[in-house]
């Protein structure tokens, strides 16, 4: 097969220029060629769909909806759904090419993918959102399946969203589909453990860095920018750890405690009214300053790009682990580098949601089901294992984790390609 002369690598900006930068790093350093590189940097398949909303007062709206399937060469494409009025083609396509790094990194046997629709969760009606998913599902059903694609959630979804796709893809079907998702209620197939599984991987992780760095949790302070899925358990997993989690932050605005949040009673707070706004335990904070504050350790857990140029000088923590998919722009991360930071990567940090939902994904496949205690253990030992893989490989080449961890798992999908034949 001819290669190009050079690789052919489309023009981005935002989250998917940041994708792209880290792939050219790891495509250099791992000399792959060309051909393989601009197959890497582009995705295998990519639907984008309108999706007529009936409103609950009668009037009709449209919204734009996406589903990326990066790449399969490992297995199904796998990777969450977001419903967020920011969502756009190409944030879902950097979402997607990391879910396929993260799948290789911790190996489970999916390659990547991630879908989206650009609305507010917020300003529709349980009965709107319900319709909203039905359709989307029917558009995109001809490209999902459980040896496929198998979406699960990500930011606005939940498990509710995942049993609609399940219910819609399984109707469409003639009969009952669990595989077809993962992240689902725990009595339509769900697995034990995959709600806290995210969260619980950040602060295994957040541990493990603080442990390399001679930081005792119990003398630790950290702050976390977003309370939804992830960065509520991370918050709550910290200070069980006996870490004084003193900020977080949401949409609405940001608390703050200088002896450490009762994350149990904010999450009271938020249940009751919506935001972390109001708590009775702690300050107000300015919200932009959720990631500069005097901690040890910081968690964006929320969206991509927020730490920036602008603000990356003034990151007073050690550590950063990445619970949010590309919080870091690339001129961030080599800001916070150079003053040796030191930077987990979401496709290690927050890989631990896909390995659990592989583990949802294998016990639908064998109509079966394991305690929590036994796929907690399983997440630990395969989280443990991708954090030595990246330790090791960053202090023999001399790399920031990052770039250690997008290599391996970059070389875990050219070998891949390699032993299909497809590519040299
Ligand atoms: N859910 C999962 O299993 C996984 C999620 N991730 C990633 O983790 C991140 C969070 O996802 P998840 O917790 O599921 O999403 P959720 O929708 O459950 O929560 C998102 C949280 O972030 C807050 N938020 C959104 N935008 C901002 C902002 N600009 N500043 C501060 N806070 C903000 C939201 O506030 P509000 O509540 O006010 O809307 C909410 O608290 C995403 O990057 C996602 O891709 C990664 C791996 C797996
Ligand atoms: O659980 C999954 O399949 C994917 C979760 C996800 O979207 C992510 O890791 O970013």
């Amino acid at each position: 097969m001819a290669h190009p002369e050079s690789a052919v690598i489309p023009q981005a900006v935002g989250p998917l220029a940041d994708a792209l930068a880290q792939l050219q790093k790891a495509a250099a350093t791992l000399e792959i060629s060309d051909g393989l590189h601009t197959l890497l940097a582009a995705p295998r398949r990519e639907m984008a769909v309108s999706i007529p909303l009936r409103r609950d007062d009668g009037s009709l709206a449209l919204y734009s909806g996406f589903r990326v399937q990066h790449n399969f060469t490992r297995g199904p494409a796998k990777g969450g759904l977001r419903f967020a009025p920011s969502v756009d083609l190409d944030e879902v396509r950097a979402l997607a090419m990391w879910m396929t790094w993260k799948c290789a990194l911790v190996d489970v046997p999916y390659g990547g993918a991630k879908g989206g629709v650009a609305i507010d969760p917020r300003e529709h009606s349980q009965a709107e959102l319900e319709r909203v998913t039905r359709r989307y599902t029917s558009e995109i059903l001809p490209i999902i399946g459980p040896e496929v694609d198998i979406p699960a959630p990500d930011v606005g979804t939940d498990e509710r969203t995942m049993a609609w796709i399940m219910d819609t893809y399984s109707v469409a079907r003639g009969y009952t589909v669990t595989g077809i998702v993962t992240g689902k209620p725990l009595s339509l197939g769900g697995s034990q453990g995959r709600a806290m599984a995210t969260s619980r991987g950040v602060a295994h992780i957040a541990l493990m860095a603080m442990a390399s760095r001679g930081i005792d949790p119990n003398h630790a302070t950290a702050s976390v920018q977003g309370f939804g899925k992830v960065g509520h358990g991370a918050a709550r997993f910290l200070a069980e750890a006996g870490v004084k989690v003193r900020a977080v932050s949401d949409v609405d605005g940001a608390v703050y405690s200088h002896e450490g949040l009762d994350i149990a009673r904010l999450a009271e707070h938020v249940e009751r009214v919506g935001t972390v706004v109001g708590f009775d335990g702690a300050e107000p904070i300015d919200p932009a300053s959720i990631l500069t504050l005097d901690v040890d350790v910081v968690v964006p857990a929320a969206v991509e790009g927020v730490l920036t140029e602008e603000n990356a000088p003034r990151v007073q923590a050690r550590i950063v682990v990445e619970g949010a998919n590309g919080p870091t722009t690339e001129a961030a991360d080599a800001i916070l580098k150079e003053r040796d930071v030191l930077v987990v990567p979401d496709i290690l940090a927050n890989a631990g949601g896909v390995v659990v939902s592989y583990f949802e994904w294998v016990q639908a496949n064998m109509a079966y089901q394991w305690s929590e205690r036994e796929v907690n253990d399983r997440l630990e030992e395969r989280m443990a294992k991708a954090w030595h893989d990246v330790v090791a490989h960053s202090g023999a080449h001399g790399m920031t984790y990052r770039e250690a961890a997008t290599v391996l798992a970059v070389e875990r999908v050219v070998e891949a390609h390699r032993l299909r034949g497809l590519y040299p």
